[in-house]
């Protein structure tokens, strides 16, 4: 077996990629890097949906105007191509649309929407990007999506404090176009453009986590609003200090929550200042078992933590650099291809950004789906994990591409099947099954950075510990007594 290996000295990512049987190897995974890749391409098997409200058209019509009043005629829509883009996500969930999609412009309108669907007992979806990877859109209920999009204003930009709070329209890289003349970047980077209250809501991370966190560690503050309407700051109106003690951290209550405990309609983030210099390298290993040692050398031996991203000065990055070369090559790395230049780095990235759509592009077919665990484990298992799911897939002779975010544990099985295959179905979620066992088996987690959504709910209890979801289910509760808030999410 052939592994290739990718990494680089500002984002400490490794790429697994595997061989395997049907339509695509090496090369032509390789070409489809380099395609045109189009965003929300969803196979047309994921473009099926079901309806599911329980309204009949007079409701509906009552409805409409209550929500009409709030936000005015031009930002509601029942129209079913907006429905339809309203109802699913990048994952392999099958799509359920809402009955109707409104767009606020403010927070006191989003306020105003969660009154008239709590009086109404209509059910409530919050809308980012659309790029969740575990069904977080999908209206089960049918009800209202909120599509948070048009409130896209850069509210409160304290350079001094490295500080910003963002609105649900701001995406990542609209931000980082923003703060770029300043020298500040905001770096969690999940590999689409999402927006950033989106990613809190998720608790995205991507490849930048070894170095600067994940949303966890890099929300401040954020502006929620309930499913009562009432509007909320966690960590009190307009405060961005870099840290609190005060009372209990209501921040990370939401990051995370997946739209199921309100909406956040700003985040204050944390910002960092662009690194000097940067460097990327590409190699290979002949076995994973030594590119993951190889990745917790590096993160064990001199090279500190802090600066396994080669961010620093230039002779810096260049001491640090060489002892990953000596280490890498004592593992036995092949194939060292450095990039230092801004170009040649941005085109390695955005291939690693890209790969999802790469790996679509490997088996076409209009019944052709595909299902990505996110699992993550000790970083001390993964070599475990890895191997062990490699021969799973082996034994049952099943293509899945392996990629994986090493320095941090994390990483995914990409299955392409045939939904009208019954055997290819079932065989894809027995083993996605085993992946996800064998991580909670090695003290590690459902779900690194995708988030709980629709399909990891099962695991919950496992994982978390029934007195523990207990918890979570008062909590939820408490704050949505009506179980309006994007309902069938994260919790069993
Ligand atoms: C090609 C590609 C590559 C990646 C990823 C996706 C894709 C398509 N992702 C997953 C994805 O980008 C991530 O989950 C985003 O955080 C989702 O942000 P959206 O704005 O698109 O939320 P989206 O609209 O998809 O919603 C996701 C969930 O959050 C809720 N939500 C959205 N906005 C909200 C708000 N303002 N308030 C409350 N709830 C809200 C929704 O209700 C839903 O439950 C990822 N992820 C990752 O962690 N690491 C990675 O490397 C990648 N890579
Ligand atoms: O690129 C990543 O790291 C992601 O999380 C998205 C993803 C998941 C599975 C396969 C390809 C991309
Ligand atoms: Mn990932």
């Amino acid at each position: 077996m052939r592994f290739s290996f990718s990494w680089s000295t500002r984002h400490q990512q490794v790429i697994f990629k595997q061989r395997f049987n049907f339509s695509s190897n090496f090369n032509n995974l390789n070409r489809s890097l380099n395609a045109h890749i189009k965003p929300f391409s969803l196979p047309s098997s994921q473009r099926s949906f079901s309806k599911t409200s329980s309204f009949n058209n007079i409701d509906l019509q009552i409805l409409k105007e209550r929500l009409c009043e709030v936000v005015g005629p031009p930002n509601i829509s029942t129209a079913e191509s907006t429905r339809l883009q309203h109802g699913k996500d990048e994952s392999h969930h099958r799509a359920q649309i809402p009955d109707i999609v409104v767009f606020p412009s403010n927070t006191q309108e989003v306020s105003e929407v969660a009154k008239v669907c709590t009086d109404m007992k209509v059910t409530m979806v919050p809308f980012g990007t659309g790029t969740g990877m575990e069904g977080g859109c999908v209206c089960t209920h049918g009800g209202v999506s909120v599509d948070l999009s048009r409130m896209a204003e850069i509210r409160e930009y304290q350079q001094a404090d490295f500080s910003v709070c963002v609105e649900p329209g701001v995406t990542r890289l609209a931000l980082n176009e923003y703060l770029r003349g300043d020298g500040l970047w905001f770096p969690v980077d999940p590999g689409a453009d999402a927006s950033l209250c989106g990613m809190a809501a998720t608790s995205a991370s991507g490849t930048n986590a070894v170095r600067y966190g994940t949303m966890r560690e890099n929300v401040r503050n954020l502006e929620v609003v309930l499913s009562d309407g009432t509007i909320i700051h966690t960590a009190g109106q307009g405060r961005h200090t870099v840290k609190s003690s005060a009372g209990y951290n209501l921040t990370n209550l939401f990051v995370g929550s997946e739209g199921t405990l309100g909406f956040i309609t700003s985040a204050t983030l944390k910002l960092y200042g662009i690194p000097d210099t940067m460097t990327s390298a590409v190699c290979q290993f002949d076995e994973v078992e030594r590119a993951v040692t190889a990745v917790l050398h590096v993160l064990q031996c001199g090279v500190a933590v802090a600066r396994i991203e080669f961010h620093g000065s230039e002779k810096q990055t260049e001491e640090d650099a060489s002892v990953v070369g000596d280490i890498f090559a004592d593992a036995g790395a092949s194939g060292f291809q450095w990039a230092s230049s801004l170009s040649e780095r941005n085109r390695l990235w955005k291939a690693r950004h890209d790969t999802l759509y790469a790996i679509l592009a490997t088996r076409p077919g209009p019944q052709i789906t595909q299902l990505s665990t996110d699992v993550c484990v000790p970083i001390s298992q993964l070599t475990k994990a890895i191997t062990d799911t490699e021969k799973d897939l082996e034994d049952h002779k099943l293509p899945g591409y392996i990629l994986g975010h090493v320095g941090d544990g994390n990483y995914h099985v990409t299955f392409l099947y045939d939904t009208g295959s019954e055997t290819e179905t079932q065989l894809v979620g027995k083993l996605s099954e085993r992946i996800v066992e064998r991580a909670l088996e090695l003290n590690g987690t459902c779900t690194g950075e995708h988030g709980t959504g629709f399909g990891k709910k099962k695991y919950l209890v496992r994982e978390a510990g029934p007195d523990s979801v207990s918890l979570m289910k008062q909590i939820k509760h408490l704050l949505d007594p009506h179980g309006l808030m994007n309902p069938g999410k994260v919790l069993p």
